[in-house]
């Protein structure tokens, strides 16, 4: 079966990095103007940099959980052709195995060159005017897609929705666009659409199943 898995924060929550939109998320702390926009970078690159070096410190300190560690087992599965695309920045995917991941909205692995485009491992620590690796200016922002960028791989993306037996969104709360309205992209070439979430999403009516429970429950579950 061809499947397309579309994953967000909560799939990461019980790995202990908070989501977005949650009580205590990650937004409640930043204004996404502030932290997550090129204008807020220019505004003020220290505040962005430290905001993805805090995150980039919780990544490396967390640990995948059973959702990220059956999707993996999943991926390898002979019988199932798997597309796994994460709105997630952390690596959580990876070290639980899964192999290629599609990071629609960037990494904090990576740093890339607003001047040159060339795009570099990203130190653990980012600071302001750090040097390009290739045209040595100091140009060096994470390589993050920022609200009003247009997101990575969406060629790849579409092509495999348009030609998904079964699409799957596990941990997305549905606000976020273009990621929000690959369901009714999946639904429109013919895919059955299955939601695993905590609670309902704001695009739930997208759904042809919806299950409610914590992914690390609910994902090993529906894998099984
Ligand atoms: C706020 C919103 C209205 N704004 C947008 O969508 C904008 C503008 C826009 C574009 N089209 C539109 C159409 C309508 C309205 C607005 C727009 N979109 C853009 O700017 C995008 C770029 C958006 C990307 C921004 N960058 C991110 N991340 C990187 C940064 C960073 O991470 O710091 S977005 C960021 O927020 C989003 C957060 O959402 P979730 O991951 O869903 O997390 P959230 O906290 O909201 O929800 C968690 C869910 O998990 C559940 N949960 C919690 N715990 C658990 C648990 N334990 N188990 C299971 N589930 C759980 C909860 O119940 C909840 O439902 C993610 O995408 C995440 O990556 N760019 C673009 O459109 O370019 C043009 C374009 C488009 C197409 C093709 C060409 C050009």
């Amino acid at each position: 079966m061809k499947i397309v898995i579309l994953t967000g924060a909560g799939i990461s929550a019980e790995s202990g990095i908070a989501t977005f939109r949650d009580s205590g998320g990650l937004w409640e702390g930043h204004s996404i103007e502030a932290v997550a926009t090129p204008a807020g970078y220019a505004a003020n690159p220290a505040r962005v940099l430290d905001f993805y070096n805090q995150r980039r410190a919780a990544a490396r300190a967390a640990r995948p959980n059973p959702a990220h560690l059956a999707l993996a087992a999943l991926q390898k599965a002979p019988q199932h052709q798997v597309t796994l695309v994460t709105q997630n920045v952390d690596d959580l995917h990876e070290r639980a195995g899964s192999d290629p991941v599609i990071h629609m909205h960037g990494a904090l692995s990576g740093a890339l060159c607003a001047a040159c485009g060339v795009r570099a491992p990203a130190p653990q620590v980012m600071q302001p005017h750090d040097p390009c690796p290739d045209c040595a200016r100091p140009a060096m922002r994470p390589d993050i897609v920022w609200f009003g960028e247009i997101p990575l791989h969406m060629d790849a993306i579409e092509a495999a929705l348009r030609s998904a037996d079964l699409f799957v969104a596990i941990g997305t709360s549905g606000n976020v666009y273009p990621a929000a309205g690959f369901a009714q992209m999946a639904r429109w070439s013919g895919a059955r659409t299955l939601e695993l979430n905590l609670a309902s999403s704001a695009n739930a009516d997208d759904f042809d199943e919806r299950r409610e429970g914590p992914a690390s429950v609910l994902v090993p579950q529906w894998v099984a």
